[in-house]
């Protein structure tokens, strides 16, 4: 896969605001998010965290071009964001792939849906399913493969777009304590060698400390930005990191921050 250009990707989310209509007359109309602004250098690796409710995904959604703010602008390049964009991949807890389709074709999908159809685009895929370990797995179906594996397989499905930014909800969130660490891996691995923008939202301190640039800590409803930590931990991170007083300074701090965005 070619990589990604560092200067790419610049995200800004200037003095956006996002209500829901309330379900009946009665019920009142939900503000998501007020003024919110954020700004996200190319390249940067940047984690959301808050309280449940504070709009993290509500701003991904938005991000992603799945919905629209009721003001504000949200823009990638400084291009106003329109709607959906294969420079900017999306993966959510939950891995996105469609059950009749093989994992290649699931990966394939994006592209020809685009009438993207040639050898280079095909080799690009079955390069990016050898990079997440699926290799051998090209012709399987969803149900034929682990959780783990299905995760690596939405990631290949989002990366085939060669992605500026990813934006990723909570995508671990629902995995076993050891796959959980291998995607972590995985994911660094991978940020490490391509440097694309990635906006990740999580519940985990630890998580956000070990992967981030910079953490955003949220507090809501409306969600606002509480608290901004700059982690200058050494790269390339391992696990053993976590170890390290530095480290469990940093998510002291975080999850200090946290359990006042909560109050
Ligand atoms: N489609 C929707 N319709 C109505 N209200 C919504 C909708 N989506 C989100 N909300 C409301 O907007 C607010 C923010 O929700 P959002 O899902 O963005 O929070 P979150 O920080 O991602 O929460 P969690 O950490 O639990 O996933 C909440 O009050 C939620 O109830």
């Amino acid at each position: 896969m070619t990589a990604i250009a560092t200067e790419q990707g610049a995200v800004s989310v200037r003095n956006v605001r996002k209500s829901f209509a309330g379900r009946s007359r009665k019920a009142r109309e939900r503000l998501a998010l007020d003024g919110f602004d954020l700004d996200v250098r190319p390249g940067e690796f940047l984690c959301l965290l808050g309280p449940s409710g504070c709009g993290k995904s509500t701003l991904l959604n938005l991000l992603a071009g799945f919905s629209e703010p009721d003001s504000g602008e949200l823009a990638v390049d400084g291009v106003p964001v329109k709607g959906p964009g294969p420079e900017r991949g999306v993966l959510f807890q939950t891995p996105m792939l469609f059950p009749w389709l093989t994992t290649l074709d699931n990966v394939l999908y994006g592209p020809r849906a685009r009438h993207e159809r040639g050898d280079d685009v095909r080799r690009r895929a079955v390069g990016l399913l050898d990079t997440v370990g699926l290799g051998r797995s090209q012709d399987a179906y969803p149900h034929e493969l682990s959780g783990g594996m299905r995760h690596r397989a939405a990631f290949a499905r989002v990366l085939v777009n060669q992605p500026r930014v990813l934006l990723m909800d909570e995508p671990f969130g629902a995995l076993d304590a050891i796959t959980r660490v291998a995607m972590q891996k995985f994911l660094l691995h991978l940020w490490e060698r391509d440097r694309m923008t990635v906006v990740f939202v999580t519940h985990d301190v630890e998580e956000a400390v070990l992967l981030g640039d910079r953490i955003c800590v949220m507090s809501g409803t409306p969600g606002r930005t509480r608290a901004v930590f700059d982690i200058d931990l050494p790269r390339p991170r391992e696990l053993e990191l976590t170890d390290t007083l530095e480290f469990v300074h940093l998510k002291r701090q975080v999850r200090e921050a946290l359990e006042e965005s909560h109050a």
